[in-house]
């Protein structure tokens, strides 16, 4: 009977500094996931190494040195004080891993084995639900057991997309947001983007996405033209979900709308697709079709209704309830 538990927060993973040579190290792990790029590996590998890391890694190095902290990647520095902020509120052990990169899953595991957890509750921080962000994780946890012959109890949180709390810390930050800085004409919500054929083949992601901007917009009592869902984040040639964030903006400046805020709401920490793919180039965009404003409205991060919105969905967990 398991009697002491604790939490693993989870997330993506991140380059250990703004250089290419490390995000070179991160791309090639992460992209040789083949729960997020499907392509067979004779294809995708030489593809991979010859083509994609040389020429990305570079361009892409740059771009996280625009949003670089004094204490690392963004994505790294939120998803710790996140976890900062769970540790503080229940009365157990948190620790962070990453999917890619380090702490892997196996030193967080461990660490927490370590601090004497015989039940482990595993948080990816993915609200929504996907195979190529959540079950690879699922995966990999799977995988470091298969080689041990003792292993705690494992409670997994797939998905969150709707829960109560996760809305309201949403809908309480983007008030919070109109009141400090002024409402924008349209408010535009922007999902991680996923292939098209993802989708068809049964992945709940676009469904999930779907339910939690419908939740938002009725947690914020808006009318359906206030407010619209798009993706972002697109990689590669194949089609991906639809609409395209940085074209819709642009129709949207063309149409002659001046003002827009945007929000991520499937990124619990801010991170590079949401501090420069929003917040810096897709601004861009939209002023450039002719647009004025396009104001980000940050990620929830450390915020306290996030923190307390997570702790209440991990509570009942971890017979705290
Ligand atoms: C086929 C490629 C990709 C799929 C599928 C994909 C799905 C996916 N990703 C996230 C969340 C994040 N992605 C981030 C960065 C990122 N994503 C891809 C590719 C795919 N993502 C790449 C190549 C990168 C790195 C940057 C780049 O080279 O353009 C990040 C930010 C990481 C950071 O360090 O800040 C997040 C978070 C989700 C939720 C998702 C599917 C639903
Ligand atoms: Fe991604
Ligand atoms: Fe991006």
């Amino acid at each position: 009977m398991a009697a002491n538990p604790g939490v693993l927060v989870v997330n993506l993973g991140t380059p250990q500094a703004p250089t290419a040579a490390a995000v070179r190290t991160y791309l090639a792990e992460f992209l040789s996931d083949t729960r997020v790029v499907e392509i067979p590996a004779l294809l995708w590998r030489p593809l991979l190494f010859g083509l994609i890391l040389p020429l990305r890694s570079r361009r892409v190095a740059h771009n996280y040195a625009t949003i670089w902290m004094d204490e690392g990647s963004p994505l790294a520095v939120y998803t710790q004080r996140i976890a900062d902020g769970l540790r503080q509120q229940l009365r157990c052990p948190v620790e962070t891993a990453y999917r890619y990169g380090t702490p892997s899953l196996e030193q967080g595991l461990d660490r927490l084995s370590a601090l004497g957890c015989d039940e482990i509750i595993v948080l990816p921080l993915y609200p929504q639900f996907s195979a190529t962000t959540s079950a690879t994780v699922f995966d990999r946890i799977a995988q470091i057991y298969r080689q041990r012959r003792a292993m705690p109890a494992l409670q997994w949180i797939a998905d969150y997309a709707t829960d109560p709390g996760y809305i309201s810390a949403l809908a309480q930050s983007v008030q919070q947001h109109w009141a400090e800085h002024g409402r924008n004409e349209r408010l535009l919500m922007s999902f991680h983007g996923l292939p098209q054929r993802n989708v068809s083949l049964g992945d709940p992601y676009q469904a999930q996405c779907e339910a939690t901007a419908r939740a938002l917009a009725d947690a914020l009592e808006l009318s359906p033209d206030e407010w619209a869902l798009s993706y972002q984040s697109r990689f590669g040639k194949q089609v991906w979900l639809q609409p395209y964030t940085e074209p819709t903006l642009a129709e949207w400046a063309e149409g002659g709308l001046r003002s827009v805020d945007i929000i991520c709401p499937g990124f619990p920490a801010d991170c590079l697709e949401t501090l420069e793919e929003i917040r810096i180039q897709a601004a861009e965009t939209f002023c450039e079709a002719g647009g004025e404003t396009l104001t980000y409205i940050p990620a929830l991060n450390d915020n306290p209704q996030h923190i307390q919105a997570l702790a209440a969905l991990l509570s009942p967990r971890l017979g705290q309830a």
